[in-house]
């Protein structure tokens, strides 16, 4: 069987069927939240601060994603592989599509995503008609966090919420395949995601997106400070295995996020 496509994703927003996502960064717990589920992976920058232990994203490198991205694949066969692109990897379009190249053909990324509003336009637009799928992350963008002052909700004003509404249209417009939300009220995640005909992920961004994030290491209660939108679903369950499909049928059946886990 081969790997799920896009078109799956599109088919679920289609017939209003939410997906629940991971990431991942090694074979072993690809494995297990592949058997409970997940139907799509994302090898994530956030590695950076829970695999290697930094204060941020801003260290990690794409020899050090394609890394990861290997053993992602290497231990699973099903979920759609997406792949973060790390910080500063796309600060030209030229970069951006020799290292989204390389994601795809040493890390076997089937997309990838690129964190950043209208200027990421231009690079969304060259990467997609090279052949390369883009998802873009809007709303808390952690490569930016020295630019924005800390891991803080974003959009709130109306303006800025006015501003995200307007990049993500302009890069669906661009091409994108797929659009993130970090971070946000709920109510305006909710606004993008109708607006949109792409599927939107969120993470912190209320029960109404198409399909849901987190970072495994938050859901399995392994993180010290984990953010207030995040859950530990292992408290209840037996082991890790339960805890994700516990966590699958959560965002299915749209009992998580609940209102207390978004912001308003
Ligand atoms: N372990 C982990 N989980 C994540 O979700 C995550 C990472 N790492 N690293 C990369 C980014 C950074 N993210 C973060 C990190 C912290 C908060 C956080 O603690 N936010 C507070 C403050 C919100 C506010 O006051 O505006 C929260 O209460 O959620 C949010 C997103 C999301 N990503
Ligand atoms: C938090 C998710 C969306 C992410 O970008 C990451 O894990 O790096
Ligand atoms: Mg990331």
């Amino acid at each position: 069987m081969p790997r799920l496509s896009l078109n799956h994703f599109r088919k679920l927003k289609r017939q209003g069927e939410k997906f629940a996502s991971l990431t991942a960064y090694d074979a072993s717990f690809a494995r297990v939240i592949e058997e409970a589920g997940i139907e799509l992976v994302l090898v994530g920058d956030s590695l950076g601060m829970v695999i290697q232990g930094h204060e941020s994203t801003l260290p990690v490198s794409i020899e050090e994603m394609i890394y990861h991205s290997q053993q992602v694949h290497r231990g699973s066969d099903k979920m759609l592989l997406m792949v973060d692109m790390p910080f500063m990897s796309y600060a030209t379009p030229d970069t951006a599509l020799h290292n989204a190249a390389r994601l795809m053909r040493e890390g076997y990324a089937q997309i990838v995503k690129l964190e950043g509003g209208t200027w990421l336009a231009d690079t969304v637009k060259l990467l997609t008609e090279r052949g390369i799928p883009v998802c873009a992350h809007l709303g808390l963008m952690p490569q930016s966090v020295h630019q924005l002052g800390g891991y803080v909700v974003q959009g709130r004003a109306a303006d800025d919420a006015e501003r995200l509404r307007q990049d993500a249209l302009a890069l669906q417009a661009a091409g994108a395949s797929m659009l993130l939300l970090e971070c946000i009220p709920g109510k305006l995640a909710a606004e993008i995601t109708q607006l949109l005909t792409i599927p939107v992920i969120g993470i912190g961004a209320g029960a109404d997106c198409d399909g849901q994030i987190l970072v495994l290491y938050d859901m399995l209660g392994l993180t010290a400070k984990p953010p207030s939108f995040s859950k530990n679903f292992l408290l209840e369950q037996a082991d890790i295995q339960a805890a994700i499909i516990s966590y699958t049928q959560a965002v299915k059946n749209k009992t998580f996020p609940t209102p207390e886990q978004t912001f308003s």
